[in-house]
C-alpha cells in the first residue's frame, strides 16, 4: 500500500451526542483506525472540532449558547476535556498524541507559519498524531464562520498532504441540501469547483455544526489548488478511512489540480 500523508478533520456532530456529551464510541474507534494506519506507515494528522459543545455538554446546557464570549468560554472547557480523552483513548493504542491550537491568522504569518510547520514535522518524525483545533479564545471569526473546514484544508497545504479527509454527519456533497430536499443526489467526484458547485452549497442544518456545506467547499478549493486530494465522507463509522485511503470512492472526492 502506497505510504500517504494524511490530514482528517472531523466536525463536533460527528463526535458529540446530540447532547452535546462526547460519543465515546465513535472517538474510540476514530482513535483506533488512526493509529492503525500509523502503524501501517501512513503519518496521520487529526483537525478535530467540538470543543464548544463538548463545554456546553460537560455545563449540560441545552444547544450552544449565544454570545460569542459564551461560546470562547465553552470553548476553552471543551477543548481540555476533548485532549483528555483523546490522549486516553490513542495511549490504548500505544499512539502519542499532541495538542496544536492555531488560528488563520497564524498561519498566514511567514514566522508563525515556519514555526507551526517545524513543530508538526517533529511531531511527525517521532509518529505522534498531531491534534489541531482552532484557538478559539482568540480566533472569533472560526468560531462564527466554522472555519475548522477551511482551517484543515490550510494545515493539508502546509504539511504537503496527499489527501484531506472530512468527516462529517453527511455522506458528501449533494446537489442540493439533503436537510431540505429530499430528492438530493450525492456527487461522487468533483473535478472543478465552479459556480454551479458552489450554488449546491448550504448552511449547517444541525445545532451542533457550523458552516455546513460553504465552509466544505472553500477548504476544497484550497486543497485542491495546493495539489490535495480531497473528500466528504460520513464520520458514523470511522473504519471508512480503510477504504478511502485505498482509493475507494464512498463520498465525495474533490480531485488535486496538479
Ligand atoms: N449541498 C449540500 N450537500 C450536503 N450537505 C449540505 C449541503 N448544503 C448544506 N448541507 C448541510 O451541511 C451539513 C454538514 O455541515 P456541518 O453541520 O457544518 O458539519 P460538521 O460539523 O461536520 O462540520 C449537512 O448535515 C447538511 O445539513
Ligand atoms: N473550533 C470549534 C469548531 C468550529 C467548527 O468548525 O465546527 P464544525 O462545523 O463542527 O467543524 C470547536 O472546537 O468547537
Amino acid at each position: 500500500m502506497e505510504k500517504k500523508r494524511l490530514v482528517v478533520k472531523v466536525g463536533s456532530s460527528t463526535i458529540t451526542h446530540e447532547s452535546g456529551r462526547l460519543h465515546l464510541r465513535k472517538l474510540d474507534m476514530l482513535a483506533r483506525v488512526l493509529s492503525d494506519l500509523g502503524n501501517a506507515g501512513h503519518e496521520v494528522l487529526l483537525v478535530s472540532s467540538g470543543a464548544i459543545a463538548a463545554g456546553c455538554g460537560k455545563l449540560h446546557f441545552a444547544g450552544k449558547p449565544q454570545t460569542l464570549e459564551e461560546k470562547q468560554a465553552m470553548a476553552a472547557i471543551g477543548q481540555c476535556e476533548l485532549m483528555y480523552i483523546y490522549d486516553k483513548l490513542f495511549a490504548q493504542y500505544s499512539r502519542k498524541v499532541a495538542q496544536l491550537l492555531l488560528t488563520k491568522r497564524d498561519l498566514e504569518d511567514e514566522v508563525l507559519r515556519q514555526n507551526a510547520l517545524d513543530t508538526l514535522r517533529v511531531l511527525l518524525k517521532y509518529q505522534a498524531i498531531p491534534i489541531i483545533n482552532e484557538n478559539d479564545s482568540i480566533a472569533t471569526d472560526e468560531i462564527v464562520y466554522g472555519d475548522n473546514d477551511t482551517l484543515s484544508a490550510i494545515t493539508a497545504r502546509l504539511v504537503g498532504a496527499d489527501l484531506l479527509v472530512l468527516l462529517s454527519d453527511i455522506e458528501g456533497l449533494y446537489d442540493a441540501d439533503p436537510s431540505r430536499d429530499p430528492k438530493a443526489q450525492k456527487i461522487d467526484v468533483v473535478e472543478t469547483i465552479d459556480a454551479h458547485i458552489l450554488a449546491m452549497a448550504g448552511e449547517s442544518s444541525s445545532s451542533l455544526g457550523t458552516g455546513g456545506m460553504i465552509t466544505k467547499l472553500q477548504a476544497a478549493q484550497i486543497a485542491t489548488e495546493a495539489g490535495c486530494d480531497m473528500v466528504i465522507a460520513s464520520g458514523a463509522d470511522p473504519c471508512i478511512l480503510y477504504d478511502l485511503i485505498e482509493g475507494k470512492n464512498c463520498g465525495t472526492l474533490f480531485r488535486a489540480r496538479r
